[in-house]
């Protein structure tokens, strides 16, 4: 098979029931290229690589490969050319083993003594390209870096030259991140080349050599990396600047909201994650809670919100303990959650947007009255959500699975902060989000605070927690490992605290 030199888009416009998606696209990515996709929310960046990857035909224009025309009418077409693509939520069947599932759907494999055929041809790349796995393994058993290792591992086994990533790295830790980075620069010395969508600038700036910028729709900007700062790809994507601090109003924390009081809670395996948790949310408060995923925090937020049970210690609400209570109990009492996985648990996909809007509070006053829904309350409502969060929709009656994945993040965050709760528990609020909706979305958590609320949010990003939070707790193997005052501590005191050291004297600890 030819290997693909340069690959063209020429002209692309895909429009879906009242969105035009895509508006006369053009790229070009030619090999030993990584190209940077940025665009807000809702740019269109998804569709044009769904129709590359042949899941969308485009209404006009073309591919071509090193100059020839390309008839993508499904993945199989595309995975031929030569075209691969991973998406962000990963496609592998859990209960089977890695060689299972890459063998799943390989052509190429030898009639005779196929495993043993496959095995060889996967310690091969894997070496070749320093993508560690265990072939045995089911894919359950494996964090997110090594599924993403496999999905890669399957792509290139079907000679995939070009590689789509989107949003590698929303599933990964920070060191997982390196890793992959080590793996895409192997990759393109081998001669592939990688489209890169991501809403993280620092990422596209140390990776790719390329960026186009998309907005609604059309080609914005394209440049070298080495000819753009941080700030340009920032002003080329959403046409200005972002803010380096935010205002926060200068008010003293009020009585305790969220008391928490040597919780301990189980992972789903039934070891301890959570070990002996004490720390306390206080009303005009933001308290962050930093570390690398895994390391207790989803836990402790479900232990809390009444998704999971607690095996020891109490949590208390506004002075009333609620440990182990109903999630319904806990949310009746006005604490909002903003969950982790939220496009999977924080929607229902088919249901239409202004029914998603008032999810979980349909039944309620003012919403619902004797068991009927007041329509035109709702529909307000949601015109206002959509108005302030800036969900970009062709309706409040299109169904939800339409909406870009970021648009969802938009609307379940307004949701959730509009209703004005006494507690907001929000984890990773920003993940996948465009740097314009991110900023939006930390001057919504800091009125929340300043109208009273008090805000536990929980993040990877440190420079994130410093700019919103009046606390940082530091999480680590379940542990806090100290809380401390942002004003009072620098960035990289937090780094190795995330890495397991504690400091004596630094703040609070339990
Ligand atoms: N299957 C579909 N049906 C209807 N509209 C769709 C469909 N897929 C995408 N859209 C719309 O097309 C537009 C572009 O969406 P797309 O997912 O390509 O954006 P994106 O740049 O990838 O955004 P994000 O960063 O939020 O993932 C959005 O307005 C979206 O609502």
């Amino acid at each position: 098979m030819k290997r693909i030199e340069k690959l063209e888009m020429k002209g692309i416009c895909k429009s879906f029931v009242g969105v035009r998606a895509n508006r006369n696209v053009d790229l070009t990515i030619e090999k030993g290229d990584i190209l940077g996709l940025l665009g807000e929310n809702g740019a269109g960046k998804t569709t044009l690589m769904n129709i590359l990857y042949g899941l969308y035909m485009p209404d006009e224009g073309q591919v071509h490969v090193n100059g020839q025309p390309l008839h993508l009418k499904s993945p199989k077409d595309s995975m031929k050319a030569g075209i691969g693509m991973i998406h962000q939520h990963f496609m592998l069947i859990q209960k089977h083993t890695v060689l299972e599932n890459i063998a799943l759907g390989y052509a190429d494999a030898p009639f005779f003594f196929p495993q043993k055929y496959m095995r060889k041809r996967i310690e091969e790349y894997s070496r070749k390209f320093g993508l560690e796995v265990d072939p045995d393994k089911k894919i359950w058993e494996l964090s997110a870096g090594e599924q993403q290792r496999v999905e890669i591992l399957k792509a290139l086994l079907r000679n995939a030259d070009l590689l789509i990533m989107d949003e590698p790295t929303s599933v990964l830790t920070p060191l997982e991140a390196d890793e992959l980075f080590e793996i895409l620069r192997k990759m393109i010395k081998e001669g592939h080349s990688v489209i890169l969508i991501s809403h993280k600038l620092e990422e596209i700036i140390s990776i790719c050599n390329r960026v186009m910028v998309m907005r609604k729709g059309e080609v914005t900007g394209a440049a070298e990396i080495k000819d753009v700062t941080k700030v340009d790809l920032a002003r080329m994507m959403i046409g200005r600047e972002i803010s380096a601090s935010y205002e926060k109003a200068d008010i003293r924390p009020g009585e305790p909201v969220l008391e928490i009081s040597s919780l301990s809670v189980n992972s789903d395996q039934g070891l301890p994650i959570v070990k002996n948790i004490t720390m306390t949310v206080s009303r005009n408060e933001i308290l962050g809670i930093a570390g690398v995923s895994g390391n207790g925090q989803r836990e402790l937020v479900e232990a809390v919100t009444g998704l999971r049970r607690s095996e020891e210690g109490t949590v208390s609400l506004q002075g009333r303990e609620v440990t182990n209570k109903s999630a319904r109990t806990i949310h009746n009492l006005g604490i909002n959650h903003v969950p982790e996985e939220r496009i999977k648990f924080g929607t229902v996909a088919n249901l239409q947007l202004f029914e998603n809007s008032v999810l979980k509070k349909h039944h309620e006053k003012p919403f619902s009255k004797n068991m009927l829904m007041n329509y035109p309350l709702i529909k307000n409502h949601t015109d206002s959500i959509i108005e302030k969060f800036h969900v970009d929709a062709a309706s409040i009656n299109v169904p939800v699975k339409n909406l870009s994945g970021g648009n969802i993040q938009k609307l379940i965050l307004g949701r959730e902060i509009a209703s004005e709760p006494s507690l907001l528990i929000a984890a990773h609020p920003t993940y996948g989000l465009d740097v314009g909706a991110a900023e939006y979305i930390r001057k919504e958590l800091i009125s929340a605070r300043d109208r009273g609320g008090a805000v536990l949010l929980v993040s990877e990003d440190l420079e994130e927690l410093f700019q919103v939070c009046d606390r940082i707790a530091v999480m680590f193997e379940g542990k806090i490992m100290g809380i401390v005052d942002p004003s009072n501590c620098d960035i990289d005191e937090i780094g190795l605290m995330m890495a397991g050291t504690s400091f004596e004297g630094k703040g609070e600890t339990n």
